[in-house]
Order: C-alpha cells, then structure tokens, then sequence
C-alpha cells in the first residue's frame, strides 16, 4: 500500500474530481465513499488507484480524506445546500455597468461572504459604457461609501472601476494589486466580463480546463461547475471562476443574524432599544431612525440607503419563513 499525498482539488464535477498533487500533476480522484465530499480548493489526502484498478481515465486516485477547511463558501435554498469553494482568500463580486445588476444579489452574494468570513471585493466592469456605467457607479454609492467617511479610516467594501476589454494597464495593475498571493473566487452574473477576466489574468486558461476536460476524458462533461487557475508559474495566486450569482439563496443564515452581516445596518444595531430588535417595527430601533427617506440618499453620514433596508426586510421575511418543502 502506498502513501496517502497531499493534493488540491482543482475542479469538481459529480462524483469525480480532478487533484492537483504538489508537482503539478493533476489526475481525476474518485471520493472512496458514496458520496463526493470534497469541493474545489480542498486540501485533500489522496492514494494513487491500484494497477489495472482504473477506470480507463489513465492515472487516477481515490480521495482518502478531506483535510479541516478554513472556510467554506456556500449558498442554500430550501431543497439543496451548494457550495462554491472553500480555503479562499476573498470574493470578487464583478458587476458590469450592462447588463444591469441586481443589488439584491449583490447583497446576498456580501452576506454570505460575511457569513463565511471571507472578505469581498467589488468591481464595476465596462467603464467605457459612460452613461451606463454612471448609473451604475451612483447605484453603488451605498457600497462605496460604508463604514462611513472619516478620515484615516478605510471603506467597508472595496469598489474597483474596470474596463476589461479595453484593458488599460491601470486597471489591470490596480486589478492585479487585489490579486496577488491570493486565491479568490469570481461571481458575477452573465455577461458581466467573467470570461474576459479569465482571458486576461490567467495565461493559458484554454490550456488549464483543456487539460481538466481531458482529465474527465470526457465529451459529455465539458462544462465543469468550478475551476481553479494558477495565476502565476509559481501557483502563489489564484481565479476560481464559479456560476451560481443567480437564485443565491441564504437558508443557512438565521434571520435574526441578518442586520450582524449588514455592516450598515449593524453599525447601528447595538443601539436598539431592546437588545432581540428585528429593526422591523419596534419602538426606540436605531436603524429604522437611520434609514434614508430618499431613494438616492448615501451611507457617506453613517446613513442607511433605502434601497439597503428594503432589501434587508425583504431578506428578513423570506428567512423567517416556515420552510414549503
Ligand atoms: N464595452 C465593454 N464590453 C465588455 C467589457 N468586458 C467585457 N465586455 C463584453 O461583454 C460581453 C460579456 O463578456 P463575457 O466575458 O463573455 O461575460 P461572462 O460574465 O463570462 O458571461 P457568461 O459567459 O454569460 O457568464 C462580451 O461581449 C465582452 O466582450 C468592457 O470592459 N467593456
Ligand atoms: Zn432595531
């Protein structure tokens, strides 16, 4: 019997996966229970197949065990838990001035990296799109301005204006500033440049799934859910591209924890009259005394942005709900 080795998952589709052992080499592993436990950026424990044990995919291994995740980024409706990634650095959130984004799955996708721990990074694609791209900006004002304005102190979120097609080098270094030494995950919606980031920042990305798809050795698997890119030969900085923007259900979050994921909301929640506040009705809420009357009013004076609190109970009742299913 050999040796258990070290390996990273790099791509997850049903029950196989393909692990990237420390050379580089990356083979499809079979999980030696039923069911496919790992996710793409788990460290795993994997043991080459036995001799003639393979099931005509060449080399291939049997995942031993699944090593202790520091974080794991997920979304959950009511039928299915899915998760994303875990291990990860950060979570870029990439919008594009067109088509226009929805603000409630941007802040769905911010309160389950909260929830995850994991911090988030957004970034407005498609700035040659002036008038487009100014409506969009203005709608992010609430984002790019929370955690307030005082001096010395940094924004919450960091809010990153792109042209990715046009590709000035200023972008990209400012791009590449956020990047290094990291390993972050990509959600965005259709159309917002995902594919065109990946073109950009990762040489060879044709070449990376190429050689996943021939992994899986198969025709009919060419769209592998997740996938993990090294950024650099020395495999320091990594893109995990993932779908899944859209329908980003948030069950494992209580409702009750929602506002503590809101850093606006929650700048504000310790000062409620009663400590079990749901900033929904009661008297003496000192969120509710924050939230803006205008549709465009900012957080830049530590206000709530309406839009934020609409969503917020919106969110609430939908957590709240006794499950249909
Ligand atoms: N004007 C403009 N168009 C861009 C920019 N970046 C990407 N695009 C275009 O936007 C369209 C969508 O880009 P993709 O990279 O395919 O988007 P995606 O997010 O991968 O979309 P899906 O494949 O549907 O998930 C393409 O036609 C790109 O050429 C940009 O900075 N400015
Ligand atoms: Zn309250």
């Amino acid at each position: 019997m050999s040796a258990a080795r070290e390996g990273l998952v790099v791509a997850s589709h049903g029950r196989h996966c393909v692990v990237e052992s420390s050379d580089g080499q990356r083979r499809i592993c079979h999980p030696r229970g039923k069911r496919n436990q790992s996710v793409v950026g788990d460290r795993v424990l994997w043991k080459p197949a036995a001799p003639g044990a393979s099931r005509g995919h060449g080399d291939e291994g049997t995942i031993e065990r699944v090593q202790e995740r520091r974080n794991l980024f997920y979304r959950q409706d009511e039928v299915r838990t899915k998760s994303f990634a875990a291990n990860l650095d950060q979570i870029l959130i990439l919008l594009a001035a067109e088509p226009v984004f929805s603000e409630s799955q941007l802040a769905r996708a911010l309160i389950a990296a909260e929830a995850a721990g994991i911090t988030p990074l957004i970034a407005l694609n498609k700035s040659d799109l002036v008038e487009p791209f100014e409506r969009a900006w203005q709608r992010l004002l609430p984002y790019r301005h929370m955690g307030g304005d005082t001096p010395g102190q940094a924004h919450h979120y960091r809010v990153l204006p792109l042209s990715l097609a046009q590709c000035a080098e200023v972008d990209r270094t400012a791009l590449l500033a956020q990047l290094q030494g990291k390993a972050t995950l990509v959600l965005g919606p259709s159309g917002a440049g995902k594919s065109t980031l990946v073109n950009l920042l990762v040489p060879g990305a044709a070449a990376q799934t190429g050689e996943i798809s021939q992994a899986l050795n198969s025709g009919r698997h060419t769209t592998t859910s997740t996938t993990w890119y090294w950024m650099d030969a020395e495999r320091s900085t990594a893109l995990i591209d993932s779908p899944g923007f859209q329908e980003f259900g948030l069950r494992h979050i209580a409702a009750t924890a929602l506002a503590h994921h809101m850093p606006d909301l929650a700048a504000h929640a310790g000062s409620c009259r009663f400590y079990n506040c749901t900033h929904l009705h009661e008297p003496g809420c000192a969120v509710r005394a924050q939230v803006a009357d205008a549709a465009d009013a900012t957080c830049q004076d530590g206000t709530i942005s309406a839009n934020r609190y609409r969503i917020y109970a919106e969110l609430f009742e939908e957590l709240s709900a006794a499950p249909r299913y």
